[in-house]
């Protein structure tokens, strides 16, 4: 696909996109296929070069043409001249920073959406509220979540996702640029609940990963997704986001692409650790970000926080800090006293 799929960006508004990996990539070129003028900011330059001059992404998107009316830079303030609305997609740890940089040259009514998922590493502070703080209570912001692998996106196939905000007007700004022929994008207005899941389900997609990589079957498999949304909808009662957010796509919908999905970073990192592989000789192999190296701890202080227990996250973050190995997972989840399915309704 080269071309735009939708008129000739006439009256279109301009995005810019900040990340240049295969996320990023998917979705600029998502935003100029609808017409959007669309600006892909990165920081490596050769990369840039390439996807200005070959029309493809080959380091993270190898094998996919992009739109030629999509532009790369390096030049941040140039790319945010003349942004109608922004969209970051960078990894949870490089989020605060590229906030900041971006502040001073964002133009006066550009709201500031991400499809990053996670929390800032270290403080375990939900992404809006670390935008909020950066940008200041007047700009708009949303986040964009669901199930949407970068490569199926880029190759035309069919997605939906979805989009919150507090700001109604913002979140069908984007949820406009981003819907499509072949791709829905839903609103919603629970930032809170959107982000929750968008972070839990890759910590949840590492447990399903070691239970495949260990040959445990389809039937535990199940049984972790289950228990893992569970895991969700707790947690999240606890901090205030709505049970139906988790219900839908920026949970349960990205809960089992993730689990279920071998393209999913995360599944293939629990598949490595399964089947006895090293945590760094996975991340080295797998060679992009894998969220739930970080978001495993910044799960388990949130759930301390508020004081709910999550069997399924605290066995994977101790396995990705070396602390018990998959085996001794297993063995403590299925230690476990026997109980109600709901001791106390369906968050008990
Ligand atoms: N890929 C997917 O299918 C999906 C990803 N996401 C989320 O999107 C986010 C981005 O992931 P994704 O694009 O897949 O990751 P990739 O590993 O594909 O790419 C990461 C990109 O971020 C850039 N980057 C890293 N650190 C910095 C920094 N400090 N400043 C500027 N750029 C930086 C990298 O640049 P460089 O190459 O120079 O290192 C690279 O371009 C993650 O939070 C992920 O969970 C959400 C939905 C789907
Ligand atoms: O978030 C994703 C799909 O919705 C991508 O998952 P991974 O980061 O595990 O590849």
């Amino acid at each position: 696909m080269t071309g735009a799929d939708n008129a000739t960006g006439a009256g279109k508004a301009p995005i810019t996109v900040l990340g240049a990996g295969s996320w990023g990539t998917a979705l600029a070129s998502l935003a100029a296929r609808h017409g959007h003028p669309t600006v892909l900011w990165g920081r490596d330059a050769d990369a840039v070069a390439a996807i200005n001059q070959h029309h493809e992404n080959t380091r993270y998107l190898p094998g996919h043409p992009l739109p030629d009316n999509l532009v790369a830079t390096t030049d941040l303030a140039g790319a945010l001249g003349g942004a109608g609305m922004v969209l970051v997609v960078v990894p949870s740890h490089a989020f605060a920073e590229i906030l900041r940089a971006l502040a001073p040259h964002r133009p006066a009514g550009a709201g500031v959406a991400w499809a990053t998922k996670g929390f800032e590493p270290g403080s375990g502070r939900f992404l809006h509220e670390v935008a909020e703080e950066v940008l200041g209570a007047d700009v708009p912001l949303a986040v964009v979540t669901g199930p949407s692998f970068a490569k199926e996106v880029v190759a035309g196939l069919p997605t939906a996702l979805t989009v919150h905000s507090d700001d109604a007007g913002f979140a069908q700004q984007v949820a406009d640029t981003l819907h499509g022929p072949a791709f829905r994008a839903y609103t919603g207005d629970d930032m809170v609940g959107a982000e929750l899941g968008g972070a839990m389900k890759n910590v949840l997609a590492v447990a399903t990963g070691v239970a495949d990589g260990m040959d445990l079957g389809l039937n535990a498999r199940a049984g972790l997704i289950t228990r893992g949304l569970n895991e969700m909808l707790r947690l999240n009662q606890a901090i205030g986001g709505k049970a139906e957010t988790l219900m839908g796509l920026a949970g349960l919908g990205d809960l089992v692409l993730t689990c279920t999905g071998d393209l999913s970073r995360n599944r293939r990192l629990g598949l490595a650790l399964g089947r006895g592989q090293s945590i760094a000789d996975a991340v080295r192999e797998i060679g992009q970000v894998v969220e739930s190296v970080q978001t495993a701890d910044e799960v388990m202080r949130q759930a301390e926080r508020h004081g709910i227990e999550l069997p399924i996250s605290s066995a994977v973050r101790a396995v990705l800090h070396g602390e018990i190995t998959p085996a001794d997972g297993l063995r403590q989840l299925l230690a476990r006293e026997q109980k109600p399915e709901y001791p106390v309704g369906l968050f008990g």
